[in-house]
């Protein structure tokens, strides 16, 4: 499988979290796997790239000219794709995977997950999504989108959309599964044509 995995570029972060995406990486290359990724050398980013590639994984690296320019772009990887810009690199980066992981990361993480998510609820693709978040920093997510769905403001199958996952091995459990479709029902359907 091509698996993308979204995760952080920030220098800040503890260092249980660049230990994480390493042991993704070296378990994702220990199964056969491509890693697609956003094709940078820094913090957790750098980590499942190498990782995956010293356990003899290919990578993809899909990356934005600005970013090269900045000299962040991953020149080891087995494939580096450059962009025009992040718009394009996220179509690519989908278009090459057939399963999503996301990692512990800020916002850049988070943009990239509710494009895929959204497009996941709508139906518009039904390719695993898979969150791993040993550490509970997306608990406040949770919350959030469970408010929401309260209130109303979410489709009930917002959280079959995601497969919420505490470790490595059930991370990877979910992300090797044929997914069920999460389609809107005909009920939400009709409710939205009026
Ligand atoms: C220029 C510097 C760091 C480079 N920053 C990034 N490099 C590559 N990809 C990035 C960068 N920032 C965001 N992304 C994309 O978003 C995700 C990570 O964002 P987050 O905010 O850290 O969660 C990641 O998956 C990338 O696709 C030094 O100043």
């Amino acid at each position: 499988m091509n698996i993308c995995v979204y995760c952080s570029s920030s220098q800040h972060i503890d260092d249980k979290y660049l230990a994480l995406a390493a042991e993704v990486g070296a378990e994702l290359a220990r199964r056969g796997h491509t890693l697609v990724s956003g094709g940078a050398t820094v913090s957790c980013m750098g980590a499942v790239t190498r990782a995956a590639r010293a356990g003899g994984g290919h990578t993809v690296g899909v990356i934005p000219q600005v970013l090269v320019d900045v000299e962040v772009a991953d020149r080891d990887s087995g494939e580096l794709i450059v962009t025009a810009d992040m718009r394009e690199r996220k179509g690519v980066m989908d278009a090459r995977s057939d399963a999503f992981l996301v990692l512990p990361g800020g916002i850049g993480t988070l943009e990239e997950l509710f494009e895929i998510w959204t497009a996941r609820v709508l139906g518009i693709h039904d390719r695993p999504l898979v969150i791993l978040d040993p550490w509970g920093l997306y608990q406040p997510l949770k919350d959030l989108v469970s408010g929401m769905y309260d209130q109303g403001f979410t489709r009930a199958n917002v959280f079959d959309a995601i497969s919420w996952t505490t470790t490595v091995e059930q991370a990877f459990a979910h992300l090797e599964a044929r997914p069920q479709p999460v389609r809107p029902s005909v009920e939400e359907l009709g409710e939205a044509a009026g």
